[in-house]
């Protein structure tokens, strides 16, 4: 983080306030009000589902496709946010700001939105994703740990980017400690905050009661947002409820290609939202279009509810440990859904995918035990 210029006393405090008005009036294709905006993560969250080797033909193909239906913020970055591409989470096949920049010469309507998680991504890697043309700063902290985000929301103002906060497993911070963290985020900057089901463990009246605390405490100055997962199948009913909350802002991906079990289809959520007479812009024909002919063919695996992505909703695990867990099943032959269930236990957060290799191999260990046992109570030994 060397040049970081910008210190966390540096951050405005922001008074602007986000008008009913301002949402509204946003027309990406023309086609009139709407009440909520969708940001589609398929070419960032999805890119755990891809192990990060997105193509740039595959990211104008998306582009291409979100941008002509109407989708007006499309989020490219690695899986886990700008500098992800590392040994420990998984080297991407193409540099993030290449395809960043692919993207946004590829959109005619859409704002191109970058995710950094303060620390694996910096400063540098932020105005870097700016000059490439990215317009909109997502900023995700632990849904405990606001204040490590003060001087990224001061760098991504002063640099005139629309700026979300994203407080991440937020099942483990009460709606009261949500909306406290949500506060800091405010202050430091953001002008929307999002609620984020990382582990898709919140069960409805989870959601809306987070999304209401933030609400009560942020609303107007700032607007709150939503980003499901589908571990426990609940990503579009818990977003309907967060919007019938009051959440302005809600998180989708092309055939839920997101971590764990995916995140709420987009085209899902553009189907939910028109049947129900909500206003997003999307044209639904198009964003079928885009799932069935642009994504789905090159999905390798569609992301699905098998016994290892409902664990990780059950237990309350991150969605994008699932893959680092299935590798280390295949290393040491565990079963990955035993895995997850311990991290649940161990209460493991982001930036702790490498104890998934010492659970495996304690699970190993655990194992290897029992076989010995049982060889020698074969061999009359007790
Ligand atoms: C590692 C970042 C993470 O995937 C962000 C996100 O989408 C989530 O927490 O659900
Ligand atoms: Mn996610």
């Amino acid at each position: 983080m060397g040049d970081m210029t910008i210190r966390p006393e540096d951050a405005p405090v922001v008074t602007t306030e986000v008008t009913e008005t301002d949402v509204l009036t946003h027309t990406p294709t023309g086609g009139g009000l709407r009440d909520l905006r969708i940001t589609d993560s398929t070419l960032r969250d999805g890119s755990h589902a891809m192990q990060h080797q997105f193509t740039e033909e595959q990211v104008r193909g998306v582009v291409h496709a979100l941008d002509k239906a109407g989708v007006e913020v499309i989020e490219v970055s690695h899986g886990d946010g700008l500098g992800g591409s590392s040994f420990n989470y998984g080297f991407s096949k193409v540099d993030e700001m290449k395809l960043i920049a692919a993207a946004v010469e590829e959109a005619t309507q859409a704002k191109i939105a970058i995710l950094m998680l303060p620390g694996l991504g910096t400063v540098h890697e932020l105005k870097k994703a700016h000059a490439a043309g990215a317009s909109v700063a997502r900023i995700a902290t632990h849904c405990t740990e606001a204040d490590v985000s003060l001087q990224h929301f001061a760098a991504a103002r002063a640099l005139g980017m629309e700026t979300v906060g994203f407080l991440m497993l937020s099942h483990k911070a009460s709606p009261a400690k949500l909306a406290e963290q949500a506060r800091i985020m405010v202050d430091a900057g953001a002008q929307c905050v999002y609620v984020v089901d990382s582990a898709g463990a919140l069960v409805l009246t989870d959601a809306q009661e987070r999304i209401q605390a933030v609400i009560d405490e942020i609303g107007p100055q700032a607007q709150v947002g939503f980003h499901g997962h589908q571990n426990l199948s609940l990503g579009i009913a818990n977003s309907v409820l967060a919007y019938l909350a009051g959440a302005k802002q809600i998180d989708g991906a092309l055939c839920a290609l997101g971590a764990g079990a995916g995140n709420s289809p987009t085209e899902v959520l553009a189907a939910t939202f028109e049947r129900m007479g909500i206003r997003t812009g999307v044209d639904l024909g198009e964003v079928l279009s885009a799932a069935d002919d642009v994504v789905k063919p090159f999905i390798p695996r569609l992301p699905w509810m098998d016994r290892a992505s409902i664990t990780q909703g059950y237990a309350g695990v991150y969605s994008s440990f699932l893959l680092h867990a299935e590798r280390a099943a295949a290393r040491y032959e565990v079963p990955a859904h035993e895995i997850l269930q311990k991290v649940g236990e161990y209460g493991y957060v982001g930036g702790q995918e490498d104890m998934i290799i010492d659970i495996a191999l304690q699970l190993a260990e655990e194992k290897n035990q029992l076989v010995e046992l049982g060889d020698l109570a074969g061999m009359g030994v007790r």
